[in-house]
């Protein structure tokens, strides 16, 4: 059966508000007021990392800093990595349908690889999730064709189906060679035909049914 690789922040579930809430969290510490969740939200899809360049852009801040607002933010979004986030409608239900199918199923984030697998576990999704590769898990992060080409290897396969939400996921697919499915409710920047994919869709019940005729 062809595997079925997840992004996870935006695809499976709606994590903003905690990512949000630990960067507050982090800018509090350093006198620092806090930004808006639509503000945080468009800086999340590259990693922790990328998103603290990005805060540090927005405010004006020393660049100096960001390793110790990286660390910061990390030990604040740790703590309460899943007290406000949620699985999108139908993401339950979907990991099942696959799992019994036979898929392997997996995930291929840019979140920390740790937080990632307690997001997954916190929420009860991880039961049929067979491997986990994370922002940090490799020495390159989506969209570098690496960790997704890794994820396939950790299932045993060199290839697979990959569904994510944003540029950055449509482009380690298209470098890795890989169909996208492209979930249409989650952090994407631009239109949908801005993003290269094999198909798109807005309900995760309807994933199921794409997922069979682009098998590879
Ligand atoms: O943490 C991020 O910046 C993005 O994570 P994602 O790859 O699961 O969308
Ligand atoms: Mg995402």
């Amino acid at each position: 059966m062809t595997p079925v690789v997840f992004d996870l922040d935006g695809t499976l579930v709606h994590s903003a508000p905690d990512i949000h809430a630990a960067v507050n969290r982090m800018l509090d510490g350093i006198g620092q007021a806090p930004l808006t969740l639509a503000t945080v939200g468009s800086f999340v899809g590259r990693g922790v990392p990328s998103l603290v360049d990005r805060v540090i852009e927005h405010l004006d801040l020393d660049p100096g800093r960001h390793d110790d607002m990286v660390a910061a933010m990390l030990e604040h979004y740790n703590r309460a990595p899943a007290d406000l986030t949620r699985p999108y409608p139908g993401v339950p239900e979907m990991l099942e349908t696959l799992a019994a199918r036979g898929h392997p199923l997996a995930v291929c984030t840019n979140k920390p690889e740790a937080p990632a697998r307690r997001v997954l576990s916190l929420l009860g999704l991880g039961t049929h999730i067979a491997a986990v590769v994370g922002g940090d898990s490799l020495s390159r992060r989506k969209p570098d064709p690496a960790p997704l080409r890794h994820t396939f290897a950790l299932l045993g396969h060199e290839t697979g189906l990959f569904v994510g939400d944003s540029e950055v996921d449509a482009e380690c697919a298209q470098r890795a060679g890989v169909p996208f499915l492209l979930f249409s409710g989650g952090y994407r920047k631009g239109p949908v035909t801005d993003l290269p994919h094999h198909a798109v869709f807005d309900h995760f019940g309807d994933l199921a049914g794409l997922v069979a005729p682009a098998s590879v």
